[in-house]
């Protein structure tokens, strides 16, 4: 919000500008302490207002006289009100109103869902009305029943229709109210009328059963059995002839949906005849999920944080000094002419000849004389470079989609694209994107925003000191603009130890982190592995959920669980998206080698669907640093400058990347195009003032947690000793008891924990007794049935 504001201050016309009425939370509880309080005040005010108003009629208006006193509790207010409301006004109902001003109060005190309250106030003032009328039927003059709208609507009412149309509009009223708020239809009357009969029948059954026994002690002496009633009496759904059969119908009706009526035969000697009435089954309109809506609204998951407020743009600085992009004419001219020179030396013709400035550098395309061999203009990059006297000359031939041939030119004075100008862009601010990444400028002074849950995986490359870093905070400050703490967690590895630090602060609004570790960005290289190998487990636990929730991506497992359709106690929870960012790459492929590569090639090949991404920037872009199963997965790519036509060609399959300039000068491509970018910058005290802004806020506990991988010498042995049990052991044995499926995937899901320890904690619980033996790929029987019982076997064992 407050970050949509600032955007949008600068720029009043940008048609996103929205008005929005929400109060915080502070504002909440004053309105609803006000309206509690307002409403208490009407009810005493009227209550008082019964007993005094005679006294205080001729008081009444003369608000302006201080020393005046009336005998109202709230003397010239209750005096005052209670004349308006009740007198002039509906007469008694009008405590209906007072009732619910005091009840919206504890609505917004309590900030409960408004929409019930809609309603309670839509009926309570029809009902209002109609009482009020009502009263005026039953009283000849106004009174402090009806009020004069009361008295009046009804003299009305008798004008017009009569006293017997006044009846049968009143009726009518009351049917409408009847079955549109209380839901009555004949069926509910019918059976509310046959239960009534049967309390009756049950309530006189002690006589019955006294008689009965009568009869059947009288019977017994003849060997038959006659009813002393007489046998109309008989064929109806009654349980008169004995005792049994009446608690026996009666608890058929609860349990099932038969109810049952003896038939008793006419004929004496012949067979009573049971006969089963099905009672009709309920039916329910609306499903569990569409009314936890109703009753709650959608799920929120911003609602933990929910005074949370988005860095402001004033954090960031503007870096431009002496404003935006200024053309140099002098410049473009003396370019233009050399180019052109430079051409007709090698006897290349120029039909036209355009130019387009950029930041750091100007495009001129030229459309070639016809006949001209492009190879032949691609040939002279160097005698152009050469007679430009300029470094960083990149020869594009022909422009994808264009017809033209593009020389890109640094210019002279490169002008710092600032983060501030970009996030403040109506690109980036209405960017509908899931992840929003504001990079840069384009060539034509464009912001390019792209969205990073749709490359799926970034790899970034550049020799040192060509603005790589900078590239990876303007990515993590681009989503900490748009992003809410609920939505996006980063995973930071920063093996250099210095680049990401300043992170640490918004440790537990942001970052995600193994448990029991304390520094939640990783400098060391086996907590890297596990990190890696912890977010393939955290993979998988996502696609069983998603397996579970029956959908494709976690964009609709998120839809899905907003829509209350997906029931937390079955381990669902709202999923953020995992952002892993991987600060020198080469610097952990020399180190771990395959141990980081495995798990990062199978996240970058699985993880796209689940909500996790990848940015990795390397300094050297080697065939053995970024090998080929990495490529492959990493269609996203971003050059800035490097050293040699190898690396280029390694990074973005062709040369490009050695002609940049630096400082931020950088090639995208997310596959066929190349885009030249110069990237946004954003300073070190920048980063700490939107962190500290962050960080000084009310946050998670901890961290997001990840779960536990335990390494390959934890082992897996079964563990029998009650000392050595796992600490989540209990926990783990109550989940399992009370879903009463023995699956270690659910205690992961649950427990939050890894595959291993999961799997060992089975394996002690099967130690215990407490669930069965594996049984392939069916979970395994629990063999304690309740929680009871649990405690109950715990506690023995602690005692032997
Ligand atoms: N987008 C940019 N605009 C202007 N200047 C930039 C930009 N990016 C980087 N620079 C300049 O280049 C310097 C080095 O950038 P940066 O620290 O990002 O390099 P690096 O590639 O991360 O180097 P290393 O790999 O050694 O950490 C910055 O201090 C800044 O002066």
């Amino acid at each position: 919000m407050a970050k949509k504001k600032s955007a949008t201050s600068k720029k009043p016309k940008t048609p996103s500008k929205k008005v929005s009425f929400t109060l915080s939370k502070q504002q909440k509880i004053l309105l609803g302490s006000f309206l509690f309080l307002l409403g208490l005040a009407l009810v005493f005010s009227f209550i008082s207002y019964f007993f005094t108003w005679q006294a205080d009629h001729s008081l009444v208006g003369d608000i302006t006289d201080r020393e005046l006193v009336t005998k109202n509790w709230l003397n010239k207010f209750g005096t005052n009100v209670g004349h308006f409301f009740i007198y002039n006004g509906f007469g008694i109902s009008s405590f209906i109103p007072a009732v619910l001003i005091t009840l919206t109060g504890i609505y917004y005190f309590f900030d409960y869902p408004k929409k019930q309250l809609l309603k309670f106030w839509f009926w309570g003032i029809l009902v209002m009305l109609w009482i009020s009328v009502l009263f005026g039927f039953f009283t000849s003059k106004n009174s402090l029943l009806s009020g004069i709208f009361g008295y009046e609507i009804n003299d009305l009412m008798q004008d017009y229709l009569g006293l017997l149309g006044a009846i049968l509009v009143m009726t009518f009223l009351l049917i409408a109210y009847a079955v549109m708020r209380l839901k009555v239809t004949p069926e509910k009357i019918a059976t509310a009328l046959k239960r009534t009969k049967k309390d009756i029948a049950s309530d006189f059954s002690s006589e019955g059963v006294a008689n009965a026994s009568e009869d059947i002690a009288i019977d017994s002496e003849t060997g038959t059995s006659i009813s002393s009633k007489k046998p109309s009496e008989e064929i109806k759904p009654t349980t008169e002839a004995t005792a049994k059969p009446l608690d026996l119908s009666e608890k058929k009706v609860e349990n099932n949906p038969l109810e049952k009526i003896v038939l008793k035969s006419e004929i004496e000697g012949d067979l009573d005849m049971e006969v089963e009435q099905a009672v009709e089954e309920e039916t329910v309109s609306e499903n569990l999920s569409d009314k936890l809506v109703k009753d709650y609204g959608e799920f929120d998951p911003r609602l933990e944080l929910s005074n949370y407020k988005f860095p402001t743009i004033e954090l960031l600085r503007d870096h431009t000094s002496g404003g935006g992009i200024t053309i140099n004419q002098e410049e473009l001219e003396e370019n233009k002419n050399r180019i052109v020179d430079t051409l007709s030396n090698y006897k290349i013709g120029i039909a036209s000849i355009k130019a387009t400035v950029g930041p750091t550098v100007t495009l001129y395309e030229i459309v070639p004389e016809a006949g001209i061999r492009i190879s032949k203009i691609k040939n002279l990059e160097d005698d152009i470079a050469l007679s430009l006297s300029a470094l960083g000359i990149r020869i594009i031939a022909p422009i994808p989609g264009r017809g033209t041939i593009g020389i890109e030119v640094p210019n002279k004075n490169p002008k710092t694209v600032s983060m501030r100008s970009v996030i403040a862009s109506p690109k980036f601010q209405n960017a509908e994107m899931e992840l929003p990444l504001a990079l840069g400028k384009t060539i034509s002074n464009e912001t390019f925003v792209v969205d990073l849950a749709k490359m799926p995986h970034l790899l970034m490359a550049g020799a040192t000191g060509q603005g790589k870093s900078v590239g990876l905070n303007a990515i993590l400050t681009s989503l900490i603009y748009k992003r809410h703490p609920a939505e996006v967690k980063f995973v930071l590895v920063d093996p250099k130890k210095v680049e990401l630090t300043l992170f640490n602060k918004i440790e537990r609004h942001f970052l995600a982190k193994l448990p029991d570790t304390e520094e939640a960005i990783i400098t060391d290289t086996t907590k890297v592995v596990h990190t890696l190998n912890s977010l393939c487990i955290e993979m998988d636990n996502r696609y069983d959920l998603l397996k579970d929730a029956m959908v494709r991506n976690i964009k609709e497992y998120n839809t899905k669980f907003k829509a209350r359709k997906l029931n937390p106690n079955e381990g669902h929870h709202f999923l953020p998206y995992i952002v892993l960012v991987v600060d020198e790459f080469a610097d952990l492929i020399m180190t771990a080698g395959k141990e980081v590569e495995t798990p990062i090639a199978r996240l970058a090949q699985l993880a796209r669907a689940i909500g996790i991404h990848l940015i990795i920037a390397t300094q050297r872009p080697s065939v053995n640093v970024i090998t080929g199963i990495i490529k492959a997965n990493f269609p996203a790519r971003i050059a800035f400058r490097v050293t040699s036509k190898i690396d280029s060609r390694t990074i973005l399959d062709g040369s490009g990347a050695d002609q940049l300039i630096g400082r931020g000068d950088m090639l995208y491509t997310q596959g066929n195009d190349l885009i030249r970018l110069q990237c946004a910058f954003v300073d070190t005290p920048e980063v700490a003032d939107i962190t500290e802004y962050i960080g000084s806020q009310k946050a998670y506990p901890e961290a997001h947690q990840l779960p536990e991988y335990v390494g390959e010498e934890g082992g897996t042995n079964l563990d029998i000793n009650i000392d050595e049990r796992d600490n989540k052991f209990r926990e783990a044995a109550e989940v399992l008891v009370i879903a009463q499926q023995g699956s270690a995937s659910l205690l992961q899901r649950k427990l939050k924990l890894g595959y291993n320890r999961a799997g060992r904690i089975i394996d002690q619980l099967e130690a215990a007794g407490i669930v069965g033996q594996f049984e392939g790929s069916k979970a395994r029987q629990v063999l304690v049935p309740t929680i009871e019982a649990l405690n109950q076997l715990l506690d023995n064992e602690n005692n032997t």
